[in-house]
């Protein structure tokens, strides 16, 4: 009997360890349950690991050894079990080793040292052929491994997405469980430090400062991917520390150890230790010194955390590596909207404890970013590319940088030249950007593929989903990597003659993803058309602009293929960086007579910004007037003629109007004409001024989007953190930001119109003008309103980090 409860519980410890090792790689979620059949029914994503039970060598020199492992594995899994921390295995398993380098004063059998055993290695247990076939427990626990076997093939379809949601859940309740547990514990001495460092060698790692932070969330990936590419497993010859990542490399230091903290104390300190049965207790007592030194080791790390004042991840159990693809990205390179989702995105995610890389291409010489030494070649079109990569850690953020001749001197001409050598370079940014997590070692490490989701931006990347899954998961490699799509705009879409296929270097089997045909293109290749079907999922960057692609108007010709994977599409808001657009500290209002500004002193800040805006554009200043602005391309979405066509009209009005924007010549020429004809109320501006599209923002009294479509739109968002109120078509995601004022109730944003119709968006103006006269009050509480607003992508990256953990479990 004695014997049969030994084996069942080591085959109950080796799911533990499994358990342990599958929710410390962040792979999956672990399920707290009180009975093993419970368990079985949710573990169907570890069969194929179980698999790896029968496989396992012997290790251990002898049969006294084993039974000892076995024993010790059935007291720990049975208190465990009891209560219901199966992930407390981590702790036996660490005392086993510890008892056997003191007892038996010699290492296990497996290769690697102490630590990294205790860390990464499956625990072996002896086989039947190992001399120990007659033992009744090992007897045992082959047959329950069938047991279980069977139980899961009968239950594994039954397991899907949602349940393992909600073990994400129960996994988040636990780690605060034990939490309290291991606060109870920590006042404890280490009397051992050696066994201390070699039972958790991560930790100390830390210490010595040589293993950067980043590597805790790319190592706990590792062993999962099942793909050991020699970069992943630290054999990267010239792995690298960037002086600058030196010593940005201690703060992350202190970040992983936040995140180290969680996983550490949820593996080491389960309520097992305060466990009042007797096998707790000898338990303990046999251990007591690697149990000290756990506890002391956890407090340092606890403690660490506290003088970082660095709260644990708030991605919890979902942290993971992510990787932004994009043909361009703000600071560094920028042509609207998108460059600045990149730029700031990533930033957010990083904030929530996600490791995060954002790969754009080097358009010029970045005077924040090192050579990191790695060379690698991509053909494209026939002809071998050499890529050269550049790195910059920046805000929690490595930025990679693409080098190579086709990019460079192409920073101010980001999406130049014909058709073709565009989509050349976009097909060398996603074939090299798909393998940067395998050679491109980022403080040090590399990310690895495991736990790994890509994040592509419009057409420009989405040949990386579709790379990802042709050149390697359909080949047995990358199999835990996931990628997202993010349509910014699905007008523009990567479209040529069907001929353009032989420039992806794709099998002929993969041309129908990119064969399309619609009634304005007849059959043609379309680039976004394939990503959209092989990205694991979609998101579109508002809620509003998510419903109008699914429709003929919106979706370009590409409604069709969206509508069929509707249930891969989520509209996320987009936020805005709240360093870079925030009147309280924006550095382009620091001079030449703007001021900085906050909710507080809005009434003398803006002012003066409008009256340094009207200077400094030579016009009348004049408090009384209201000022007028648009930012934005120069095209048909953003509806520059409607207000082209409202002109006559707003020069009945006593208004001043501002309008900056680059674009189709022929509406670069009209500003142009404006401002020679009403030389004393119209600034038309063209050019492209990241310096004036603040200073306007601040400004202006009224920002004026009369987009045919927007996706989301930001300067709307901008403008509203100002104090700035909008005037927008409400269409995609200005009609999600923008509330219509409502003058009764004294609420909403600013004005929206219906429909992109000149009278419509006279109208408007024409209320919107009514109240700033008139209403002061009013007007007042528009500006408050919208700058009270939390506008920050922290929000928006909380919905991205749902669409990752979605895409991770999208099989
Ligand atoms: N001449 C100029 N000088 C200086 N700065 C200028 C400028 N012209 C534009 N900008 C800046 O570029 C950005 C434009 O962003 P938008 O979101 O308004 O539009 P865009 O259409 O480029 O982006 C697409 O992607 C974004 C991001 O997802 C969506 O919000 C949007 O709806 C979609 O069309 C703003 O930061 C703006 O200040």
């Amino acid at each position: 009997m004695a014997a049969d409860l030994a084996g069942g519980d080591a085959v109950g410890a080796v799911f533990g360890e499994l358990l342990s090792r599958v929710v410390e790689a962040g792979r999956t979620v672990a399920m707290f349950s009180d009975t093993w059949k419970e368990l079985a029914s949710t573990l169907s994503s570890i069969e194929p690991l179980i698999k790896q039970i029968e496989s396992f060598n012997k290790v251990f020199d002898n049969e006294q050894e084993t039974k000892q492992l076995v024993e010790i594995i059935g007291k720990g899994q049975k208190l465990v079990g009891k209560c219901c921390k199966i992930r407390s295995w981590d702790l036996v398993r660490k005392v086993y080793y510890v008892k056997k380098l003191q007892g038996l004063n010699k290492p296990p059998k497996m290769g690697g040292d102490v630590g990294q055993l205790c860390r990464f290695q499956p625990v072996r247990v002896a086989s039947s052929t190992d001399g120990l076939g007659g033992d009744s427990s090992q007897n045992t626990f082959q047959g329950t491994i069938e047991k279980i076997k069977k139980a899961l093939a009968m239950q594994k379809d039954l397991l899907q997405i949602a349940e393992r949601r909600k073990m994400v859940s129960s996994v988040k309740g636990s780690i605060a469980d034990q939490d309290e547990d291991f606060g109870k514990q920590k006042d404890k001495s280490l009397p051992n430090p050696d066994l201390a460092s070699r039972s958790s060698d991560s930790v100390d790692e830390d210490k010595n400062g040589s293993i950067p932070s980043s590597s805790r969330v790319n190592s706990a990936t590792k062993n999962v991917s099942g793909i050991l590419h020699s970069s992943e497993v630290g054999e990267e010859p010239d792995l690298y520390l960037p002086p600058e990542k030196a010593s940005s490399a201690i703060g992350s230091i202190k970040k992983s150890k936040t995140t180290e903290y969680k996983t550490f104390k949820s593996d080491v300190l389960p309520s097992y230790l305060s466990s009042s049965s007797d096998e707790a207790q000898d338990i303990d007592e046999d251990n007591k010194n690697l149990t000290e030194a756990v506890l002391k080791e956890a407090a340092e790390v606890e403690d660490s955390a506290i003088e970082g004042e660095k709260p644990p991840p708030l991605a919890g159990a979902n942290v993971m590596n992510v990787i932004l693809v994009a043909a361009e990205c703000a600071p560094w390179s920028k042509t609207g909207g998108l460059g600045d989702v990149a730029g700031s995105l990533p930033k957010a995610l990083a904030r929530r404890g996600h490791r995060v890389m954002v790969v754009v291409p080097r358009y010029s010489d970045y005077a924040d970013s090192q050579d990191i030494g790695v060379r690698k070649r991509y053909k494209v079109d026939g002809q071998d590319m050499e890529v050269s990569y550049f790195h910059a850690y920046i805000d929690g953020v490595d930025f990679v940088f693409l080098d190579s001749p086709w990019f460079r001197h192409m920073q101010n001409n980001i999406y130049g030249g014909n058709r073709v050598d565009i989509l050349k370079r976009m097909v060398l940014l996603c074939k090299a950007a798909v393998e940067v997590p395998w050679h491109v070692p980022c403080g040090g490490v590399c990310y690895g593929d495991g736990n790994l989701v890509f994040i592509a931006n419009d057409w420009h990347t989405a040949l990386l989903p579709v790379y990802l899954k042709a050149y390697y998961r359909d080949n047995g490699l990358m199999s835990f990597t996931r990628s997202i799509l993010v349509i910014h705009n699905i007008a523009h879409q990567g479209r040529g003659p069907v001929e353009d296929f032989k420039y992806v270097s794709l099998p002929e089997h993969y041309k129908y993803l990119f064969k399309l045909y619609d009634p304005v293109g007849g059959e043609h290749f379309n680039i976004f058309a394939a990503g959209l079907k092989t990205a694991d999922r979609v998101v579109t960057v508002s809620h509003g602009y998510a419903w109008e692609v699914k429709t003929s108007e919106g979706g370009w010709g590409l409604h069709g293929i969206i509508n069929e994977n509707d249930w891969k599409l989520r509209g996320i808001v987009n936020g805005i960086d709240t360093a870079d657009w925030n009147p309280q500290s924006d550095i382009h209002l620091k001079s030449d007579g703007y001021s900085n500004y906050s909710l507080e002193t809005l009434k003398t800040g803006k002012p003066q910004c409008k009256a340094a805006l009207q200077k400094e554009l030579g016009l009348p200043v004049r408090e009384d007037v209201p000022l007028l602005g648009f930012i934005g391309r120069l095209d048909q979405q953003k509806g520059v003629d409607l207000i082209a066509e409202a002109i006559p009209w707003m020069m009945g009005q006593d208004v001043q109007l501002v309008m900056l924007g680059t674009g189709r010549p022929d509406l670069e020429q009209m500003l142009r004409q404006f401002e020679n004809q009403h030389g004393d109320r119209i600034r038309g501006w063209v050019g492209f001024s990241v310096k004036t599209a603040h200073r306007i923002t601040a400004g202006v009294d009224v920002l004026l989007m009369p987009s045919r479509f927007e996706p989301c739109g930001l300067n709307q968002l901008y403008a509203m953190n100002y104090g700035t109120v909008p005037v927008v078509h409400a269409v995609g995601g200005l009609r999600d930001t923008v509330q219509q004022f409502n003058p009764f109730e004294e609420t909403g944003l600013g004005w929206t119109f219906d429909s992109a119709n000149t009278n419509k968006l006279i109208n408007a103006i024409g209320n919107c003008l009514l109240t700033y006269r008139e209403y002061k009050t009013s007007w007042e509480g528009l500006q408050i309103r919208g700058m009270k607003q939390d506008l920050s992508w922290d929000n928006a990256a909380e919905k991205y980090e749902e669409v990752l953990v979605a895409a991770k479990y999208q099989w």
